[in-house]
């Protein structure tokens, strides 16, 4: 007999057959229920399911694993978990409350905004429980690039503003690496404060900060581990929890997305009695890549989907913390002089361009599976893409917002091998975990094109590129030429709107003014909003800070729903399989140089038009 819990699955995972079963072996007895193939994979329905092995859940059509309970610990939670449920009573009333608070109907593939709303009203788990009470921080994989170089000091960051009080918070840090407590404190002490310069407070943010940070060392295919996790997160929380309090787990995967699944698993073990029982939320948050391209991504949609509701499941992408990110919708819609020219009949072309001058730098061997389209253009400029393209929402709820984002992308055409050139820096092939022979590009323009009314016609530039001649990050949009120009300004340069992403952060307007004094000639200028002037003694939140704060708030308005990512591999994985299959090479280019110059010759041809003899400066003040 099988048991399979919605959203909650049991310990061990163990390869299986041909067939995929989510379910948890207990004694004969219970019975009843049904597994139900829906469009994207199985969706469990009610809570708790109980069906015969034979009539277990299908696979996927990748890699099956079967779950086996192995110790009383887990019996004991399933125990409770079925007294729980059955102390509220209504089995089905559970499972169409879950089905509501997903909000996502399988059959057409889209999120309804109106189920969305009950969302709001129906989650107990997301909305309804204060955001007060325990809070426990898991970063899986803490002996990581990601967790030492991001995680840890944006969660510093947040403890130092106050939003991570310490009457109320413990950071665990879970991984396999054998450690201790203080190790890995002592390996996170310098990316959290730079060793000369720090102020005395700051030194004493910082060592009451690493008290709050416990270590636990375990895999993720046994349980051990995850017990102590467990058991600590327990006594944490019943410590620190008062009787109107709910408890919260909020889980980091820094970790290389092959480990996901097998990390998901022992999450749940984690979530599974407390979450029913204390009346607290679990959310998940996971990186990108999230997938090699769309079946690869769909199908770990459909993992993760077996076992969270979307509204746990917060997909990370850091561009979406920056501040002239999270600029780009006020810009748009708050201002009036952008309403009536943001379309097809004004606006020549759009550049959205990543630059950095090192190359991969011992990151090697992982960009090599990814190559920069995965990298950088399909999750971070793909992003921002939608942001500047995108109709108004109806308001800023983070489904309308996120409705927008997927139309759009839902928009754009297939794209054309002539709108593509690929390169690859000299010298690329050297690094020891890089395959001589490999073919995969560390710089790509590419040119999006979109089928709706406002934008039919208008190029949408992407370019993405490592080891180029200087680390920025900027949309660059690009007016046409003035008709009936009696100034002839077109000869100067057009006007550009750009939002300088990164390094210092700005919005500039590049337009056409007289040139001072006597004579009657124009030049080009511009308006310039830099922030490091016009916001003196203002920080700028990093990216993750930002990001994970909202994780703590439940807001996935900068996060990327499930159907906005399956859009946005639809664009980009035929592009991607040709150049798996050899069908387009990566042109060589210098480092340090532009990237290839038929680059720049397709920049041209697209239509854009650069203003020889200007260029802007930060201002140094
Ligand atoms: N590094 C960065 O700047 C960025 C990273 N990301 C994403 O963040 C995630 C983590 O990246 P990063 O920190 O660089 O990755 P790492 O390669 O540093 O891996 C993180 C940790 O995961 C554990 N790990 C590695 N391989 C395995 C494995 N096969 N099975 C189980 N555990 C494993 C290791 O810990 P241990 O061996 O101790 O268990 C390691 O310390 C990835 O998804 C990446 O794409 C996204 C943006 C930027
Ligand atoms: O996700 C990634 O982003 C970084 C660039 O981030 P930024 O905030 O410094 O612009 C990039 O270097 C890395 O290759 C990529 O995985």
């Amino acid at each position: 007999m099988w048991v399979a819990l919605e959203g909650s699955v049991p310990s061990i995972l163990s390869k299986s057959g041909a067939e995929k079963t989510w379910g948890l072996e207990v004694a004969d007895g219970v019975s009843g229920g049904s597994a139900e193939m829906e469009e994207g994979g199985i969706k469990n329905e009610g809570v708790p399911r109980f069906a015969d092995a034979s009539e277990s859940n299908q696979g996927l059509g990748g890699e099956s694993w079967e779950y086996v309970v192995q110790d009383d610990f887990i019996w004991g939670r399933v125990f409770i978990v079925i007294l729980y449920l059955f102390q509220i009573g209504n089995l089905e009333c559970v499972g169409s409350k879950k089905k509501k608070r997903e909000g996502y109907n399988m059959e057409s593939s889209k999120w309804h905004v109106e189920e969305r709303s009950c969302i709001e009203s129906g989650s107990p788990e997301i909305e309804d429980v204060p955001e007060t009470g325990p809070l426990s921080i898991i970063v899986l994989g803490a002996s990581g690039d990601l967790a030492k170089k991001k995680t840890f000091p944006a969660l510093f960051n947040l403890y130092r503003q106050g939003f991570l009080p310490s009457d109320q918070v413990q950071i665990y840090g879970y991984a396999r690496t054998k450690i201790s407590d203080d190790e890995l404190r002592d390996r996170l002490r310098s990316y959290l404060v730079h060793d000369n310069g720090a102020s005395p407070e700051q030194l004493d943010d910082l060592s009451k900060f690493l008290q709050l940070i416990k270590y636990v060392s375990g895999s993720y295919d046994s349980e051990d581990g995850f017990c102590l996790l467990d058991k600590d997160i327990s006594e944490h929380e019943s410590k620190k929890k008062s009787a109107e309090d709910s408890s919260r787990r909020l889980f980091y995967l820094a970790l290389p997305p092959s480990v996901y699944p097998s990390a998901y698993n022992i999450v749940l073990i984690c979530c599974i009695c407390f979450l029913f029982l204390a009346g607290g939320w679990t959310r998940i948050v996971v990186e990108k890549p999230f997938g090699r391209d769309l079946e690869s991504a769909e199908q770990l949609s459909a993992q993760i989907a077996e076992l969270f509701d979307e509204p746990q499941i917060y997909r990370i992408d850091h561009y979406l913390g920056k501040e002239l990110v999270q600029n780009m919708l006020v810009l748009r819609f708050a201002n009036r002089f952008f309403l009536p020219c943001w379309n097809r009949d004004n606006i020549d072309n759009v550049q959205i361009v990543f630059r950095e001058n090192f190359g991969t730098e011992g990151r090697g061997g992982y960009f090599d599976q990814y190559g920069i389209i995965r990298d950088i253009i399909q999750n971070h400029l793909l992003q921002v893409f939608c942001l500047v393209a995108m109709e108004k929402p109806i308001s800023l709820k983070p489904e309308h917002i996120r409705d927008e984002k997927v139309k759009v992308l839902e928009s754009v055409l297939p794209i054309n091998d002539d709108d593509v050139v690929l390169g690859q820096y000299e010298g690329y092939r050297d690094d020891p975990t890089v395959p001589d022979h490999s073919n995969t590009p560390t710089f790509a323009t590419v040119i999006l094109r979109i089928h709706n009314e406002r934008w039919e016609g208008v190029p949408f530039i992407i370019k993405a590129g490592k080891a180029l001649n200087s680390r920025k990050a900027d949309i660059r949009v690009q007016f046409k030429d003035v008709p009936g120009d009696i100034y002839k300004c077109s000869k100067k340069g057009r006007n550009e709107l750009v939002i300088r992403l990164q390094p210092s952060e700005a919005i500039y307007m590049k337009l056409t003014v007289k040139k001072p004094g006597l004579e009657m000639s124009t030049e080009q200028s511009e308006l310039d909003l830099s922030y490091r002037q016009r916001y003196q003694g203002v920080t700028i939140p990093e990216a993750y800070e930002r990001l994970i704060l909202d994780t703590i708030r439940g807001d996935q308005q900068h996060f990327v729903r499930r159907d906005e990512l399956k859009a946005s591999w639809e664009i980009f994985t035929p592009l991607l399989h040709r150049i798996e299959n050899g069908e387009l090479k990566p042109i060589p280019y210098k480092p340090g140089s532009r990237g290839p110059t038929e680059a720049d010759e397709l920049l041209k041809e697209a239509g854009y038009d650069q203003t020889h003899g200007y260029t802007w400066n930060p201002p140094s003040s």
